[in-house]
């Protein structure tokens, strides 16, 4: 499904679907607004693997395009390691947040600041290998901080993994959390979020003074979004403001000037 439409009544923007479904939300202009993007689900579409995820022809030049309006006013803010960001968009972005806000570089070529946060216990990444290979077709993504029990290949090992998880955060104590993601299950740290990534961005150039526009489809993106608003910007989710990210991208394109 794509977008074949928008009316843009001042800052209103209507989004119409091919099957007439219309969405209306208000986004500041380019030369006023800072624009946080959320990768999996939002920009791209969700694949079977994580590295599976294609950039779509033409994401790449609208993104372009989109920084050299808003005044390089453009983030990416995901849940993945920054050094993946950079495998699929390179330099397009000028600020990169990973692993949910724990990693931020601020500025194309600068330094990866890390949020200090508990270690993670090795034991339950000893354990978590184990489970792994208990259930075939799950798999486990080790990050920096914390990790990912993934199981879009296996559904029927969801409420295993969750299990073994609950069991984990009950010994953290609350220095860990179990974040609920499309079909995995993400442990951790407790303190850092999307929503601190959006106002620890919004506090430095080029996005300080800008309103921010933050995009996203998860339940971790709910803190940018949340963050967004309270910074006098917009929070827009997949799918309640686009209904797909194919549907989004569209948009994009024709706010840049690119109709499709
Ligand atoms: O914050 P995001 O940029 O949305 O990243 C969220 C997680 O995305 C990845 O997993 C999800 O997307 C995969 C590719 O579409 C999909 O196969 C998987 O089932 C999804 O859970 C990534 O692997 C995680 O590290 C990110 O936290």
């Amino acid at each position: 499904m794509r977008a074949f439409g928008r009316i843009k009544q001042g800052e209103v923007h209507v989004v119409r679907t091919i099957s007439n479904n219309e969405f209306r939300f208000q986004v500041p202009a380019l030369d006023e607004a800072a624009f946080l993007f959320d990768f999996d689900g939002t920009l791209v579409d969700i694949a079977p693997t994580p590295e599976a995820v294609v950039v779509p022809d033409g994401l790449a030049d609208t993104l372009r395009q989109l920084r050299d309006k808003c005044g390089d006013a453009l983030a990416v803010i995901s849940g993945r390691p920054i050094d993946q960001i950079d495998h699929f968009l390179g330099d397009i972005p000028f600020a990169v947040a990973g692993e949910h806000g724990i990693a931020i570089r601020h500025r194309p070529g600068g330094p990866i600041e890390r949020a200090a946060l508990p270690t993670l216990p090795q034991q339950w990444l000893i354990e978590a290998r184990a489970l792994v290979e208990m259930y075939p077709g799950t798999r486990l993504e080790h990050k920096q901080a914390g990790f990912v029990l993934h199981y879009r290949a296996a559904p029927e090992a969801g409420a295993a993994l969750k299990k073994a998880a609950e069991g984990w955060m009950h010994e953290a104590d609350g220095a860990f959390h179990l974040q609920a993601a499309k079909m995995a299950w993400e442990i951790r740290p407790t303190g850092v979020d999307k929503g601190y990534a959006v106002s620890l961005l919004m506090q430095a150039a080029p996005f300080e003074g800008r309103k921010p526009v933050f995009v996203g489809d998860d339940v971790t993106d709910e803190d940018g979004i949340a963050a967004a608003k309270r910074l006098k910007g917009v929070g827009l989710r997949i799918p309640t403001d686009f209904p797909t990210p194919a549907v989004f991208r569209s948009w994009l394109s024709m706010l840049v000037g690119q109709e499709r």
